[in-house]
């Protein structure tokens, strides 16, 4: 559980051009709810998903996860809770290794579920094992630079070796913005799977309203740093694809 109490978030605090990005949010998200956040530009999404990781501090209020208060951690400290996937396609990988180094150093750097660490043939057949889960033959190109792969190729392993981790929590800041819509599917699907398979409590911005449509279990809109609709599973299912655009009229 993600508990966010009245949390507010100012930049240029004090200053004329102060701008109160989050301003009084408070939401409990629960294990394995998939939040879908939308909104216009500047609404506080990026901001609040940041306050979330630990990546800005608030001013004010308290975040827990699983009743541990994490409000003045770090980012860095909130890793054994928090994956997150930004972005670009770049972020989160070493372009000049294989994708088999890159999964050796995820592997090195936490304790990943289901995969021992290794150099060995064993390690090798297990990274090929789970990246065939994929769906896109990647496992026949595991000795080839991660950079020499497409952005959707690219994300969609940078998603596997994010919740492969011991991570409970999945942020996904616009994960499908840099792609073409095809491969922005594919990333959407894998996301959605592997936030099942997982059991992983995730949150997605999007400014894709099909996807906003199409996945998680929840929604809300954010407006002006404050959440102006929520909307549960049972909500969301009733919603029309169109119902959304209005939200934007
Ligand atoms: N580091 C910062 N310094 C100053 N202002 C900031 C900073 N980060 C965000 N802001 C401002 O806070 C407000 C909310 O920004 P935020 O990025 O959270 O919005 P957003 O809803 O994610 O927008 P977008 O959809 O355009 O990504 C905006 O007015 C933005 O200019």
């Amino acid at each position: 559980m993600i508990a966010i109490n009245d949390i507010h978030k100012a930049f240029n605090k004090g200053k004329a051009n102060q701008v109160n990005a989050v301003n009084g949010i408070s939401l409990k998200i629960t294990d394995g709810e998939f939040l879908v956040i939308v909104g216009s530009n500047g609404s506080g999404k990026t901001t609040l998903l940041n306050l979330v990781a630990g990546s800005v501090l608030p001013d004010a209020g308290s975040i827990n996860i699983d009743n541990n208060n994490v409000s003045k951690l770090a980012d860095y400290r909130r890793s054994q809770w928090i994956a997150r996937v930004f972005q670009s396609p770049m972020s989160g990988t070493a372009s000049d290794l294989s994708i088999l180094d890159n999964f050796r150093l995820a592997a090195i750097r936490t304790k990943h579920k289901g995969l021992s660490i290794g150099i060995n043939d064993a390690f090798k057949q297990e990274v090929k094992g789970k990246i065939a889960t994929l769906g896109m033959g990647l496992e026949n190109k595991i000795d080839q630079p991660m950079g020499t792969l497409s952005g959707g190729q690219r994300q969609a392993l940078t998603l596997l070796m994010s919740v492969m981790d011991s991570c409970k929590v999945l942020l996904l800041d616009e994960p499908t913005a840099a792609l073409d819509p095809r491969s922005a599917d594919v990333v959407m699907r894998t996301a959605d799977k592997l936030i099942a398979d997982f059991k992983l409590t995730a949150i997605l911005i999007t400014h894709n309203l099909k996807d906003a449509f199409n996945y998680g279990t929840r929604v809300i809109q954010m407006s002006e740093g404050l959440v102006l609709r929520d909307l549960n599973n049972k909500q969301k299912s009733d919603l029309k694809q169109n119902d959304l655009f209005d939200w934007f009229a």
